[in-house]
């Protein structure tokens, strides 16, 4: 596979949190970007964890929505420190207004974009052909499937301009159909941009390691307090990275059930 990993985009440096109890220690980890000739290749990368290790508040934290109780979050080629706002978030209840429809919604993402009106209605309506929502445009967000709602506000993340997309659980609820078509969109919204960085936390291992190039397991280890990244994949130096139809492939199955033994 031809690529290179050159400047960081996020570098989390000894984030540890804790409320009555260690929640969260030594989290230390680094994003690049990755680039591979003649592709606009962004990164996706996992945080793969069980039910109740730290995940949601990890995704907090990095979303710069609390404050670590230690350590700093640095984001973009700037290495600036994370802001609540300047990552794009995908919480599992989507954040959409229930009283405007998708256009709207999607209208107001972009509330902070310098473009002229018309430049956000072609930008929308152009979208929208991409990613099967033209249809949807006019209904309200009550009259979309979960999934249907899930896509929308994936879009509304990619179109306020944030590189950053933290997604919180965002297989979890959806058929299997459904999964392939996230999937799908995830892939293609990682090559919008080379800077595009999307975050994903879950606890779904197959999944989450398939549409990555880079998954970091959270768990706790022996006889220690808090959730920590005990182990790291390349995804891309093990050959399982970029490959439709990846879930099938019998190596990637070992490390599935690998995986899933050890959180
Ligand atoms: N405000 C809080 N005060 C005290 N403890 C908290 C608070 N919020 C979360 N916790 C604790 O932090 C731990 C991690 O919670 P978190 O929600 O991050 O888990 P999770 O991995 O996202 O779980 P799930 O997948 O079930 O949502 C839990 O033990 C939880 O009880």
């Amino acid at each position: 596979m031809n690529y290179t990993k050159n400047e960081v985009l996020l570098d989390v440096k000894d984030v540890s949190l804790r409320y009555d109890k260690p929640i969260l220690r030594d989290i230390n980890f680094t994003i690049r970007n990755i680039v591979r000739p003649g592709l606009d290749q962004g990164q996706v990368i996992s945080l793969i964890g069980r039910s109740g290790v730290g995940k949601t508040q990890l995704f907090r934290v990095l979303a710069g929505l609390i404050q670590p109780d230690t350590g700093t979050i640095l984001i973009g080629v700037e290495q600036q420190a994370v802001e609540a706002g300047q990552v794009g978030i995908v919480p599992q209840n989507y954040l959409l207004f229930n009283h405007r429809s998708i256009y709207d919604n999607l209208r107001l993402a972009m509330k902070h974009v310098t473009l002229e009106s018309k430049e956000k209605d072609a930008l929308i309506q152009d979208y929208a052909v991409k990613f099967d929502l033209t249809e949807h445009l006019k209904k309200y967000p009550q009259q979309l499937s979960g999934g249907q709602r899930q896509r929308v506000s994936i879009i509304q993340q990619v179109l306020t301009g944030n590189r950053f997309i933290l997604l919180d659980e965002p297989f979890s609820g959806l058929d299997a159909l459904m999964i392939d078509k996230v999937m799908d969109l995830l892939g293609r919204v990682a090559t919008l941009h080379e800077w595009n960085t999307l975050v994903i936390v879950s606890h779904d291992v197959e999944n989450s390691l398939a549409i990555s190039d880079t998954a970091f397991i959270l768990a706790r280890e022996k006889d220690k307090e808090g959730a920590t990244i005990t182990e790291t994949l390349d995804l891309i130096e093990m050959g399982l990275a970029w490959t439709p139809g990846i879930r099938e492939n019998a190596h990637f199955q070992q490390v599935v059930s690998q995986i899933k033994h050890k959180i």
